[in-house]
C-alpha cells in the first residue's frame, strides 16, 4: 500500500516515515495551517531524504506563480491543491509538477470533480488535518473513473482496514498518526505501517 504522511515539520519524523516504507511525505504550506512548515526547513528534509519518497506540498489558494516558487526552493517533486483552485491553476501548475487536487467530502463524491485537470484526486473530510472522517462508500462514484485515488480524513492504525477496502492508489494522514499537530508518534507511525505492511489486496 502506497502511504502518504502529511503534515511534516521535523527531519526526524520524516525519516522514522522513510525508513518505514512510506511513499510520500507531505509538507503543508497551506496559509494558517497548524502544520505549515517553514520554507527552509522543509527543504533541509527535502534534501536529506532518500531518492524514493515522494515529496508533496500541499497548498491552499496560493497562486501557480507562488505555489511554483515555493515547490521549487523546497525541492518538492508533487503538489497538492487542497482549496478552491480553478482548472487553470492547476493547468499551469501541471505543465512543472504532477497535480492531486484534493476534494472535500459533504456527501458522496462527485463524478464531475474527475473532470478537473489532475491526474490524481484525494477526497479528504470537510475539515483538512482535523482527523474528522466520512463514511468511506462517499468514495465509490469516482472509483472507476480512471483517476487515482487517494482517500485521507481521520485515517488511523486502528480504522484502517475499511479504507483499504476500497482498493485506493494511496491513502494519506496526518493526525492519526500525532501525538501534536506537526509532530509525529513513532508508536503510532509504527502501528501504522505494521499493518499497511501484511494487508493483502489480492491483486
Ligand atoms: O493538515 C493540515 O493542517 C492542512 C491544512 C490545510 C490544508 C490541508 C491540510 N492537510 C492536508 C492533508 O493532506 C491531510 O493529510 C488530510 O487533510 C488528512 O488529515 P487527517 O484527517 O488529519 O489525517
Amino acid at each position: 500500500m502506497r502511504i502518504k504522511i502529511c503534515g511534516i515539520t521535523r527531519l526526524e519524523d520524516a525519516l522514522l516515515a522513510e525508513a518505514l516504507g512510506a511513499f510520500a511525505v507531505g509538507f503543508v504550506f497551506a496559509p494558517g495551517s497548524r502544520r505549515r512548515v517553514d520554507l527552509e526547513v522543509a527543504r533541509a528534509i527535502s534534501e536529506a531524504l532518500g531518492p524514493f519518497v515522494v515529496r508533496v506540498g500541499v497548498f491552499q489558494n496560493q497562486g501557480p506563480e507562488e505555489v511554483l516558487r515555493l515547490a521549487e526552493r523546497a525541492r518538492l517533486q508533487v503538489v497538492q491543491l487542497h482549496g478552491q483552485e480553478p482548472p487553470e491553476w492547476a493547468e499551469a501548475i501541471g505543465r512543472h509538477f504532477p497535480v492531486i487536487k484534493a476534494f472535500p467530502l459533504t456527501g458522496p463524491a462527485d463524478p464531475g470533480w474527475a473532470q478537473y485537470p489532475a491526474g490524481t484526486l484525494l477526497l479528504d473530510s470537510k475539515a483538512p488535518g482535523s482527523g474528522q472522517t466520512y463514511p468511506r462508500d462517499w468514495a465509490k462514484p469516482l472509483l472507476q473513473t480512471g483517476k487515482r485515488i487517494i482517500p485521507a480524513g481521520g485515517i488511523t492504525p486502528e480504522n484502517l482496514e475499511e479504507v483499504l477496502a476500497l482498493r485506493p492508489y494511496a491513502i494519506d494522514l496526518a493526525s492519526g498518526v500525532e501525538r501534536a499537530p506537526g509532530i509525529k508518534d513513532e508508536a503510532k507511525l509504527k502501528a501504522l505501517f505494521a499493518k499497511g505492511r501484511i494487508w493483502n489486496p489480492g491483486v
